[in-house]
């Protein structure tokens, strides 16, 4: 190379850095006066997000199936008004479903005057662990409703509304750390979470036709009503698994999602593991900070495959003990 190729390759690494640094200044997304619509708002941390965004001081609209906990959710969104301006209301919808995902939308718009409104935050979703083996046709085709199409289909509905409405609004997805990887017991939720990454990176280039802002959250264990919940049926061997992910409060989730949006992070990770599992399997997907994701990426390439072979050797020994005479007792082999 020739010294001036050298000195305008130094120059343009010496830029990148500069480039990065004004992204710090550039303004901050804030809720304040917006309409913001979050499924699964009446439990964990779509209700924690919830009653941030309404401290944060927005019209909030929140929609799950069970009016009952919907009403008391509503009772703590009202303690957290800032304004007597502030629109905050409750909607009953099986969001599962495509037309009542576009239906609880259009009612949640009346007293917007029809407008659509302006984030929405896809909290909702559940799980149901247990072993491949075991499930049905039935079993899988309602967990990907609940893993995938719980949001897939209020993205439907909300994005044809805002480019209706020429609304240039924002839509975030809750995938979870098990959408970039997963392990025994997640068959039936991991490929609806890695499906959520499908379509929010396919939106993420097509909305920009519209000005429509995508993020997709990636959180790992949220001690919420819902993980009470999936503990149930989980398999012994994947709450082991699990023991080293330490997880964090409905609340901690939320304010690292909202800080993550603030800053226009396409993949929002709110914890280091999220990190770690982000970084290492980002792909083309735009990254959040060039150094950080570099030192991330680079824990993951020394202890990833690590972490894998332990926890791959401690499903292996839980077989040998005890996997076989637990499928007879379930009667597998009859
Ligand atoms: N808990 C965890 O460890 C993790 C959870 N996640 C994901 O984060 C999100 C929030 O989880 P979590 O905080 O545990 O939430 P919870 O399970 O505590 O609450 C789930 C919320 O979604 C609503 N909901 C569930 N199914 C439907 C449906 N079919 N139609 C409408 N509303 C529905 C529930 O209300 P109702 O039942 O009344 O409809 C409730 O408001 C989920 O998408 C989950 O998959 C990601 C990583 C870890
Ligand atoms: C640096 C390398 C160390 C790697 C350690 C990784 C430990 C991860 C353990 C599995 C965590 C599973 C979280 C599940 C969250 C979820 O989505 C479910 N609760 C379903 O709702």
């Amino acid at each position: 190379m020739t010294t001036s190729t050298w000195t305008t390759t130094l120059l343009f690494l010496a830029l990148i850095p500069l480039i990065y640094s004004f992204t710090m200044f550039s303004k901050k997304w804030s809720p304040k006066g917006l309409h913001c619509y979050v499924t699964g708002g009446s439990s964990g941390m779509g209700l924690a997000l919830a009653e941030l965004l309404t401290r944060r001081g927005a019209h909030v609209s929140i929609v799950a199936r069970d009016e009952a906990k919907l009403r008391v959710a509503l009772e703590q969104l009202e303690k957290a008004r800032q304004s007597p301006e502030q629109k905050l209301n409750y909607y009953s919808f099986a969001l599962d479903q495509a037309d009542a995902s576009a239906a609880a939308l259009d009612a949640a718009c009346q007293p917007f005057g029809g407008k659509s409104p302006d984030a929405i935050f896809l909290c909702a979703g559940s799980s149901t662990p247990g072993f491949f083996v075991e499930e049905t046709e039935a079993s899988l085709r309602k967990t990907m409703d609940m893993s995938y199409w719980v949001q897939a289909w209020t993205a439907l509905a909300a994005t044809k509304r805002m480019v209706r409405d020429g609304t240039k609004g924002k839509i975030v997805f809750t995938s979870s750390v098990l959408g970039y990887f997963s392990i025994v017991g997640y068959s039936t939720y991991s490929p609806g979470k890695f499906a959520l990454r499908g379509l929010a990176e396919a939106l993420r280039s097509e909305m920009q036709l519209y000005d429509i802002c995508i993020h997709i959250c990636f959180p790992g264990t949220i001690y919420s009503p819902g993980y009470e919940q999936e503990n149930k049926t989980k398999p012994e061997i994947t709450l082991k698994i699990e023991e080293t992910d330490e997880g964090l409060k409905p609340e901690q989730v939320a304010e690292a999602l909202m800080k993550g949006v603030e800053r226009g992070e396409f993949h929002i990770a709110v914890d280091v593991l999220g990190n770690i599992f982000r970084a290492s399997t980002r792909g083309a997907s735009p990254q959040n900070g060039m150094f950080m994701d570099a030192l991330y990426a680079f824990a993951g390439w020394i202890a990833l495959p690590i972490w894998r072979r332990g926890v791959d050797s401690s499903i292996v020994a839980h077989g040998k003990e005890k996997h076989v005479e637990y499928l007879k007792k379930r009667g597998f082999f009859d």
